[in-house]
């Protein structure tokens, strides 16, 4: 995935200004930083939803949003995109089907999305009646189905118990040793050390694009929060990429 030169508006602010990085395959890298500052704008021009001013946006190969891409690349928004009056399964062949997988194979690839986020106790339940960690995770199984190369979360574990937190990232870890490329965005510091990247962006702006270990390098304090407490407040002389 390579981003050059992104400049997004939205109500005629820009929100996204001259953003660039790469992401290589097979890799998790986490997107940071404070609230507003672009990370859903990003996404949303990864998966090819959101108008763009100018830029390149290239995933997998091809421009973003291109029609060959719609089955290789997963997106799972904030808010949970499952119809509430089916169930969990039920809903699952439904998008299986919209995502035109095959019909032989509509069960095991639910059978195995299930497994993945751990829903495999409520899958005849109504997705209404779920909690918010298992409905956002019923979302995740969603963005899972077909085994897309790129799988861009929004804010994936919010809600969810330490527990089901880590079973999660391990999750996320396996996909990539498989050769996946996930982009997750996330408020939770203790989780940004689980990326093998972090793309650290303030006002619209990439501030840091490195690893975990760079970056504590570069504030000199071991700590994630306060890594970027330092970075966002510029007092390390991080200027923008
Ligand atoms: N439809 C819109 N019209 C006007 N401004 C918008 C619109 N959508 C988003 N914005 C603004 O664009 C900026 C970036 O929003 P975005 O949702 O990308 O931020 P974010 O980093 O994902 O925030 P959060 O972490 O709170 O979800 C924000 O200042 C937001 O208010």
């Amino acid at each position: 995935m390579s981003v050059r030169d992104l400049r997004v508006r939205r109500g005629g602010r820009e929100v996204l200004r001259g953003v660039g990085f790469d992401v290589p395959r097979g890799s998790v890298v986490g997107l940071l930083g404070p609230s507003g500052c672009g990370k859903t704008t990003l996404m949303r021009a990864l998966v090819g939803v959101q108008i763009v001013e100018s830029g390149t946006v290239q995933v997998l190969g091809r421009p973003a949003g291109s029609p060959e891409l719609r089955r290789t690349v997963g997106y799972a928004t904030q808010s949970p995109a499952v119809y509430l009056d089916l169930t969990v399964q039920e809903n699952l062949r439904y998008f299986a089907s919209v995502l035109g997988v095959p019909r032989g194979a509509v069960r095991r690839e639910v059978d195995r999305v299930v497994d993945e986020v751990g829903l495999g106790r409520h899958r005849d339940q109504v997705a209404g009646t779920l909690s918010g960690g298992q409905l956002s995770r019923a979302s995740l199984a969603v963005a899972l189905l077909g085994a897309p190369e790129l799988v861009v979360l929004d804010e994936p574990t919010v809600g969810l118990d330490p527990v089901l937190r880590q079973e999660l990232w391990h999750l996320f870890n396996e996909l990539a040793s498989r050769g996946t490329t996930l982009l997750v965005s996330s408020h939770v510091m203790d989780e940004a050390g689980r990326c093998e990247r972090l793309l650290l962006m303030r006002e619209g702006e990439i501030l840091a694009d490195d690893t975990p270990a760079a970056l504590r390098a570069r504030a000199g304090v071991d700590d994630l929060e306060e890594v970027f407490l330092r970075l966002i407040a510029g007092r390390e002389g991080v200027g923008s990429r």
